[in-house]
């Protein structure tokens, strides 16, 4: 038994997702603490903070029962972000979660995710990988790319076929916005030095991701993490009812900032989905009920001073040698 009373032998497990800035990201990560809740998520939410999040939001965090962790930025190597979109720089910050070694294993979901249904079975899946979903490269996003240029995607690979003049087919990429993955300090030691030697690309850490971990990577299917474009992109890919976890990172897609007017969010699929969104927003009787959760390492000394009082008491309640 451990201090709190929980079991030692339950595994450490969690959801962990980023947030970064003073913006309305925030709305999107109480969604998602809302969304687990409905979903009857065993594990929490962690929300990895970068320095600049205000008091406000953390506290808005905190009630919602998220455990919120300040991270420090990691910045690319130096004068080296050119490379990368720029609004992609802050997500090299992300690498930090490899350093949540409390937890044996985590579900990463970025801020603009909703989960629909309980995905906590993905921890069981067997150690030792990388598990995401694979990525489209049809939106114009992708634009510079020389998938994009020739119409290649590894969502239907035999469409497009890619050609031998071009050498082998790019490796499989997963989407970084959802992954399961196992804090190491090893790792993670080693994901920042790797990052230092390496020269920022466009989808910045989702390229270093997908580099980095390139030989233990194996794809989950497209239902826990839709990537919107699929929708019209590769319908036949797609069984909606069956999808568990949606990413609202199509252009225009994000529900707290949807107006409907940019291409393909007048679809009724889209619609539908960022109704979805809103109601498990606004559904009050999903609101956290307890005591806000406070950051592993305060709580770990608040224990270790509650065990201190016990000894305390103890020592009031032990009868008088003499
Ligand atoms: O101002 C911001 C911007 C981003 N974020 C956090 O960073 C995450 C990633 O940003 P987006 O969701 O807007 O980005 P996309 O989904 O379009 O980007 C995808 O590509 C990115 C490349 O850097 C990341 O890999 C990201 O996880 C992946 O889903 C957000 O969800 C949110 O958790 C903030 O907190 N504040
Ligand atoms: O991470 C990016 C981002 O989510 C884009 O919105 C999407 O078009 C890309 O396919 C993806 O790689
Ligand atoms: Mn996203």
């Amino acid at each position: 038994m451990s201090a709190n009373g929980v079991s030692d032998s339950v595994p450490k497990r969690a959801y962990v997702t980023f947030l970064a800035g003073n913006g309305d990201y925030v709305k999107g990560v109480v969604g998602l603490a809302k969304g687990l809740r409905h979903a009857k998520s065993l594990y929490p939410l962690v929300v990895a903070i970068l320095p600049d999040v205000p008091l406000e939001h953390r506290d808005i965090l905190r009630s919602q029962g998220c455990i919120v962790r300040e991270i420090e930025p990691v910045y690319p190597p130096d004068n080296q972000t050119q490379f990368a979109m720029a609004y992609y720089v802050i997500n090299y910050s992300k690498l930090r979660i490899w350093e949540f070694v409390e937890y044996e294993k985590m579900i990463y979901l970025d801020g603009d995710i909703q989960v629909f249904d309980n995905i906590d079975h993905l921890f069981e899946l067997d150690d030792g990988y990388f598990y995401a979903v694979m990525d489209c490269f049809c939106e114009k996003t992708w634009s510079s790319s020389p998938q994009y240029t020739i119409g290649y995607c590894q969502q239907c690979p035999d469409k497009v076929k890619w050609p031998a003049s071009m050498g082998s087919p790019p490796p499989l990429y997963f989407n970084a916005g959802m992954f399961v993955y196992q804090p190491d300090l090893v790792t993670y030691r080693r994901l920042l030095d790797t990052l230092q030697l390496t020269v920022p690309t466009s989808f910045a850490e989702q390229d270093f991701l997908n580099m980095f971990f390139r030989d233990i990577y194996k794809p989950i299917p497209p239902v826990y993490n839709l990537v919107l474009a699929l929708l019209w992109r590769h319908p036949e890919n797609i069984d909606l009812g069956k999808v568990m976890v949606v990413h609202y990172c199509a252009a225009g897609s994000k529900p707290w900032r949807y107006t409907g007017k940019e291409q393909n969010m007048e679809r009724e699929d889209i619609k539908m989905l960022v109704k979805k969104w809103w109601e498990i927003y606004e559904d009050e009787s999903l609101d956290f009920k307890g005591s806000a959760i406070d950051e592993p390492r305060k709580l770990d000394s608040f224990i270790s001073a509650l065990d201190e009082d016990d000894a305390v008491n103890d020592q009031r309640k032990a009868p008088s040698a003499a």
